[in-house]
C-alpha cells in the first residue's frame, strides 16, 4: 500500500487513534504523523513512546499543514474540538472523526468548518474496553467494517481518499446515511453495552458480583458482560446522550420483547421460548458465516486505561 496523505493529524489519543497510527504506519499510509491529547500525561506518553513523529501541546497547532485531521475523542467532545481547530485548517484538507454516534457528531462539527474543508465522517466498527495511548494495536480493524457517511455533496476524491486510508488500515468500507447508521449501531453496539451494564449493575445489587465465588464460577455470558461493562463511562455517557431516539426505540422493543418471554415462562409457553431461541441461534450462526465473529482481542496489550476520555 502506498502514501495516500503526507501529514495526517490526530486529536485525542486513545484506543482507536492509536490503533489507526500503528495501522496507518503498517501500511505507510502517511509521510508524518502529528498528535494531540488534551492531557500532558498523554502528551508526554506519546512522546516518550514515539507514538507520532510530532506531539503539539494544542489541538490547534496539531492541524496546521496537515491534509487529515482524524477526531479521535468522545462524542460531547467533538464540538469544543471542531470549534478550536476551525481557523486554522489547511484550505482543501479533510477532516474526519471516528465517533460512535453519527448525526449528532455533523451537527456539532460542520458547522465550525470553513468551507473548502471536506468533512468525511466514519466510524470503525471495532474496539476494545481498553483506553488511553498504550491500548491500541495495528491488527484492529484488520477484516473489520468501517462506515462512512459522507453527505451526498461532499467531494468525491477526499471521500475515495479516505475510503482508501481505512482499507489500507485493513477495514471493510461501507458507506451509509447517518440516521442508518445511528439506529443499526443503537442495535448491534450501543443497546448490547446498556444491556451489558445493566446485568452487572444487577448483579453488583444482589450483592454478589465482588464475590469471589461469583467470580470464580460465572458463566461466560456473564464474563462477557463485565468485559464490555468495563468500557470507558464517558464515551458511553456520550453515545446515549447523543443517539437518544434511537436508544428510545430499541429499548422500547427490548422491553416489550423481555416481557413476552418473561410472560412465556411464567405461563410455561415452552413453544414460545424455543422457537424464540432457534429464531436468534440463526443469527449468530449467519454473523459467524460472513466471517464478523473475530477473535477477541488481546487484552494483554499495551498498558491500557492510562487515560479514559475523561482524563
Ligand atoms: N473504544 C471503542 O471501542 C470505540 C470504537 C469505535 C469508535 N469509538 C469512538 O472513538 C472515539 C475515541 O474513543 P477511544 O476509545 O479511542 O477513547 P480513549 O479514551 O482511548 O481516548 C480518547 C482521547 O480523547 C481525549 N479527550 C477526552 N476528552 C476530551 C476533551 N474534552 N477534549 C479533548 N480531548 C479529549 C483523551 O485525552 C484521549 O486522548 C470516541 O468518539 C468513541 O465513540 C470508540
Ligand atoms: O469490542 C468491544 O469492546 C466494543 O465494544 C467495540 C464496539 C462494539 O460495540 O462493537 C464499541 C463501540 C464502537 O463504536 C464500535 C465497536
Amino acid at each position: 500500500m502506498s502514501q495516500i496523505y503526507d501529514r495526517v493529524a490526530y486529536i485525542g489519543l486513545g484506543l482507536i487513534a492509536s490503533s489507526m497510527i500503528h495501522a496507518g504506519r503498517r501500511a505507510g499510509l502517511q509521510r508524518e504523523i502529528v498528535g494531540t491529547a488534551r492531557s500532558a500525561e498523554t502528551r508526554a506518553i506519546a512522546r516518550e513512546d514515539g507514538l507520532c513523529d510530532i506531539v503539539t501541546d494544542t489541538a490547534a497547532e496539531a492541524v496546521k499543514d496537515a491534509d487529515l485531521v482524524v477526531l479521535c475523542v468522545p462524542v460531547g467532545a467533538m464540538e469544543k474540538v471542531a470549534a478550536e481547530i476551525g481557523p486554522c485548517l489547511k484550505p482543501g484538507c479533510t477532516v474526519t472523526d471516528v465517533g460512535s454516534v453519527k448525526r449528532a457528531v455533523i451537527a456539532a462539527v460542520q458547522p465550525h468548518l470553513p468551507e473548502g474543508v471536506h468533512f468525511v465522517p466514519a466510524h470503525p466498527l471495532a474496539g476494545t474496553e481498553h483506553s488511553g495511548p498504550r491500548s491500541g494495536f495495528a491488527e484492529l480493524f484488520d477484516n473489520r467494517y468501517t462506515l462512512v457517511v459522507p453527505d451526498a455533496a461532499t467531494d468525491k476524491e477526499a471521500v475515495a481518499r479516505l475510503e482508501a486510508f481505512w482499507k489500507g488500515m485493513g477495514a471493510n468500507v461501507e458507506f451509509m446515511d447517518p440516521d442508518h447508521h445511528d439506529l443499526v449501531l443503537m442495535v448491534t453496539s450501543h443497546a448490547p453495552h446498556l444491556i451489558a451494564y445493566t446485568m452487572v449493575g444487577v448483579a453488583d445489587d444482589l450483592g454478589r458480583v465482588t464475590d469471589s465465588e461469583v467470580i470464580k464460577y460465572s458463566a461466560a455470558g456473564f464474563r462477557d458482560f463485565t468485559r464490555i461493562a468495563a468500557s470507558d463511562p464517558t464515551m458511553w455517557r456520550d453515545v446515549f446522550l447523543n443517539n437518544k431516539d434511537a436508544t428510545m426505540e430499541i429499548l422500547g422493543r427490548f422491553i416489550e420483547e423481555l416481557m413476552s418471554l418473561q410472560r412465556a415462562i411464567r405461563t410455561g409457553d415452552g413453544d414460545q421460548l424455543h422457537s424464540y431461541f432457534t429464531r436468534t441461534r440463526a443469527i449468530r450462526r449467519g454473523i459467524i458465516e460472513a466471517g464478523q465473529d473475530t477473535a477477541a482481542p488481546d487484552f494483554g496489550r499495551g498498558g491500557g486505561q492510562t487515560e479514559g476520555p475523561s482524563g
